[in-house]
């Protein structure tokens, strides 16, 4: 990670929210559902083809060779060459008015994409960290489908244990029990994410939109609604409901009882919050953090925190995908009297016992206060 060279947060950058979900799972349906509500006025979506969307009903007008306009007042682009020259190209034409002054930017994945060279994205580039910030990631998982695309393609699994919301499509073709069982399934692999029950795409913009760490409403930042850490602490509690303690990597290719091979991907993620209480060394810090990404990079699926560093007196916010991280952000001021640094970690095949021993020996001292 960079050196302490901690950002004040730009407040004002345009919220991106990047919806993801394996082949057929219903983004589509969602996308169509969403731009039509009231609410979603003054949208970008960022989509692959135009063709597969279907938007014909929504009143479209043509706005140039990539972009149509929807009479809502959302816009729609297609990707041409990468999502950095997209997403660049789109606010410059915000900037000249050449399209609406849209408030949001939507995403939507191919199905079969790993939704972290987006967030890379989103958090790398100088232009786009300038102006755009990440709201969140919104995962259609398919009740019908979806058991078994999760135990098949370990890409299912990685979208569904990213994101900070996650859809049950096509909940009207499921059977009640079916259903549960896959809810059960998506709360251990990603107990702070929310999910909903859905209908050929009938979800509420407000319920899907603003997991971020700013908050637009008080337009401040909210770290709480953001980390969710007593989610980690309550599925661990009732770990035993389910039968397997998510944390065990001895379980990897144990039955559960299934099927041959039903939660083998999911055995392999890990999701846990790691709290501190003395306030850390911002510089040792960064060296494990370094450690981590040049040799786990790719396993560190998500990981989001709030430090309490050494010499500041309000909270740092760190928020990393794979190998990169976003630039740090120094959040206002402490809110509560609750001064611990927590991490939350989504990992692939990384252990909560190997990232608390490994923390603590780039710390100097004896192990987790
Ligand atoms: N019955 C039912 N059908 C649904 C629902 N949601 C989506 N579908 C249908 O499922 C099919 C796939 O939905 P899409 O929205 O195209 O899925 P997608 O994720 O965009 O698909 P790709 O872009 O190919 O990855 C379509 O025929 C939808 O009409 C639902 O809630 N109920």
């Amino acid at each position: 990670m960079a050196e302490a060279q901690v950002n004040q947060p730009p407040l004002e950058r345009l919220p991106v929210s990047v919806i993801t979900g394996f082949l057929g799972s219903g983004k589509t349906t969602l996308l169509k559902h969403l731009l039509a509500h009231p609410d979603m006025g003054e949208t970008a979506v960022i989509i692959n083809e135009f063709g597969e969307v279907g938007l014909d009903h929504l009143l479209v007008e043509k706005a140039d060779d990539d972009t149509i306009l929807l009479e809502s007042g959302c816009l729609c682009c297609t990707i041409r060459g990468d999502l950095i020259d997209a997403m660049r190209s789109l606010y410059k034409r915000r900037v000249k008015g050449e399209v609406p002054p849209f408030k949001r930017v939507v995403i939507e994945t191919t199905g079969l994409a790993d939704p972290a060279p987006i967030l890379h994205t989103l958090m790398q580039d100088p232009v786009l960290t300038a102006v755009y910030r990440l709201d969140g990631v919104i995962a259609t998982v398919d009740a019908v489908n979806g058991e078994s695309q999760m135990d098949r393609q370990m890409e299912s699994v990685k979208q569904a244990a990213v994101a900070d919301r996650l859809l049950l499509t096509k909940s009207d073709l499921s059977a009640p029990e079916k259903l549960a069982a896959l809810e059960a399934r998506l709360y251990r692999l990603n107990p702070a994410a929310p999910i909903q029950r859905i209908v050929n795409g009938a979800a509420l913009p407000a319920s899907l939109f603003n997991a971020g760490l700013y908050d637009p409403e008080t337009k401040s930042l909210d770290v709480q609604r953001w980390l969710k850490e007593e989610a980690y602490a309550e599925r661990d509690a009732h770990a035993h409901d389910y039968g397997h303690d998510h944390h065990d990597h001895e379980h990897h290719d144990h039955d559960h009882g299934h099927g041959l091979d039903v939660n083998r991907h999911d055995a392999h993620i890990s999701a846990f919050c790691l709290t501190r209480d003395a306030p850390i060394d911002w510089q040792k810090f960064c060296a494990w953090v370094d450690m981590l990404t040049a040799t786990r990079g790719p396993d560190l699926l998500r990981i989001k925190g709030v430090l309490n560093v050494v010499g500041e007196t309000a909270p740092v916010a760190i928020h990393g995908v794979q190998h990169l991280f976003h630039p740090p952000v120094l959040l206002p001021a402490w809110v509560g009297d609750d001064r611990r640094s927590k991490l939350v970690f989504i990992t692939r095949d990384i252990d909560r016992a190997f990232l608390t021993e490994s923390l603590a020996a780039f710390l100097d001292d004896a192990g987790p206060a």
